[in-house]
């Protein structure tokens, strides 16, 4: 998820300049970030999440085996077949999403939307729904932001001259990037020793 996030932050200068901006207000450049930034980085949040429903990482989840016959919105679904929720699917559907392969981390800072990893909404389900929600969501979350957070407060991210973005996956459970990211790294703290610490 981080590369994926990189990736459409590099793509979108804007973003990236707003994330900076927010790093550069609640964290600072003299300083390091640390876990209670966190909950203040809303602009970076947002993007994650968009990133999420574009790329959701297990983009069928793990598959579903019914105990018991029955039917759900007019399918009948029988005891014991393999049920797989197209997550990507749901997630670019125009039905629920205002241009939906548009990436537009606002529609997550808008306070109605009140989407969340929760799986209280089956709009957006990147980490699964249910009892079988992802087990290391506390985790994950935190430590997806503070992993992007840090890399993106401590240093400019370019791409290496004359090279392009490109966002094609690979087949698999997880969505991987095809061609791996490379991004080049510019110092942005204040002072050198931050980097040492
Ligand atoms: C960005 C990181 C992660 C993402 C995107 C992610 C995503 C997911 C997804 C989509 C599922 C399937 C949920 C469903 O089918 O409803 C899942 C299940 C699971 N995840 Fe994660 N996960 C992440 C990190 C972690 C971490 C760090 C742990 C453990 C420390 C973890 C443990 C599990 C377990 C045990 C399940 C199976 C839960 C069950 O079937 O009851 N995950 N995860």
């Amino acid at each position: 998820m981080v590369e994926w996030v990189m990736a459409e932050l590099m793509q979108h200068p804007e973003a990236m300049r707003k994330v900076n901006e927010e790093l550069t207000e609640f964290v600072g450049l003299d300083s390091l970030v640390e876990e209670s930034h966190l909950p203040k980085l809303h602009y970076l949040d947002a993007f994650i999440k968009e990133t999420f429903r574009l790329h959701p990482a297990l983009p069928f989840l793990v598959p579903r085996c019914p105990s018991q016959s029955s039917t759900v919105g007019g399918y009948y679904i029988p005891k014991g077949c393999m049920v797989w929720l197209n997550v990507w699917v749901i997630h670019s559907d125009p039905k629920i999403w205002e241009n939906p392969l548009e990436f537009q981390p606002e529609r997550f800072l808008n306070e109605s939307s009140n989407l969340d990893y929760s799986g209280n909404s089956f709009n957006y389900i990147p980490v699964g729904s249910g009892r079988r929600i992802c087990a290391g969501l506390p985790l994950a979350e935190k430590t997806l932001m503070y992993i992007l957070a840090s890399l993106l407060h401590s240093f400019e991210w370019k791409l290496p001259h004359g090279t392009k973005l490109e966002f094609s996956d690979s087949f698999g459970i997880v969505t991987k990037k095809l061609n791996p990211t490379v991004a080049v790294p510019t110092p942005r703290l204040s002072n050198f020793e931050l980097y040492t610490k």
